[in-house]
């Protein structure tokens, strides 16, 4: 059974009609990654399956009931959104930022158990942040933030995962061990990882299924093999760009040159 599927979904701004008739679904522990131009739709169609923002037309369904009409803090135990703003630069420390992924499992009046701080320390252990728990919020740097994000999330042990643009301001090193970090949570749990990348390479190597967006519409979806094809990029991007393949895994890989 899919874990969340879109269908038909339509999102319109005035005269603009931002996304058309997107459909497609997302099943129980495949990572798929979203991709496309710079205003293709990308972001805005996230949100949706976020539930964060209501379509025009069509219905996002999360376990097969559409996720407007479920509760908000039943769906936060389930699903965990890292938005393209990251977290709020706030004089809060990383350990308490972090905690702050179990409110969804508490209720109102509970204070966080042993086993809530027990699951912040060894999630800081595996996200190598535990040197920095009693740093504030608002003195890490860009990676180390990200970092501090993804913790969030994975204390707050959803079964689905949406992140937008998680390798945004880090550099290489950074970005493949983010990537790394959602892969191998994935493998170990069965997550369901839906991401937003911009860096086609990175997708290929990182998801099962990519979905290529074109001006709100959805230009192919697929694996990296289906997708990943000069002509298609080419007429998406407006580009025309070289594939070659990874030396280490045989992944289609894209090159820049000029023409
Ligand atoms: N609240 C809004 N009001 C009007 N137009 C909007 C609004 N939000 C998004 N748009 C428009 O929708 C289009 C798609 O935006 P979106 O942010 O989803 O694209 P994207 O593919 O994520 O882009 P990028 O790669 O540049 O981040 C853009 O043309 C944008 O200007």
């Amino acid at each position: 059974m899919p874990m969340l599927t879109a269908e038909s979904i339509t999102k319109q701004y005035g005269e603009h009609k931002v996304l058309k008739n997107v459909s497609f679904q997302v099943n129980k522990g495949t990572c798929m990654a979203i991709i496309g131009p710079n205003g293709s739709g990308k972001s805005t169609l996230l949100k949706m399956i976020s539930g964060l923002l209501p379509p025009t037309a069509g219905e996002v369904k999360f376990e097969n009931k559409n996720i407007l009409h479920q509760k908000q803090k039943s769906i936060a135990r389930k699903m965990a959104v890292l938005s393209q703003d990251g977290l709020p630069a706030s004089p809060i420390s990383v350990f308490d930022t972090v905690l702050m992924g179990r409110y969804p499992h508490l209720k109102w009046y509970q204070r966080e158990r042993e086993h809530d701080i027990q699951l912040v320390n060894d999630v800081l252990e595996l996200t190598g942040l535990s040197h920095l728990k009693d740093q504030l919020l608002d003195t890490l740097s860009g990676g180390e933030k990200q970092r501090v994000a993804i913790a969030k999330a994975m204390v707050q042990e959803p079964e689905i995962l949406l992140l937008d643009e998680p390798t945004t301001f880090l550099d290489i090193g950074h970005q493949v061990n983010v990537l790394e970090l959602v892969k191998r949570w994935q493998h170990q749990t069965g997550l369901t990882v839906v991401m937003v990348l911009h860096d086609l390479n990175l997708a290929a190597q990182y998801s099962d299924e990519l979905i290529l967006l074109n001006h709100g519409v959805i230009e192919k979806v697929g694996t990296s093999e289906e997708v990943i094809q000069k002509d298609i990029l080419q007429k998406v991007y407006e580009t025309v760009p070289e594939i070659v393949r990874h030396p280490k895994n045989q992944v289609p890989q894209i090159l820049l040159t000029s023409s």
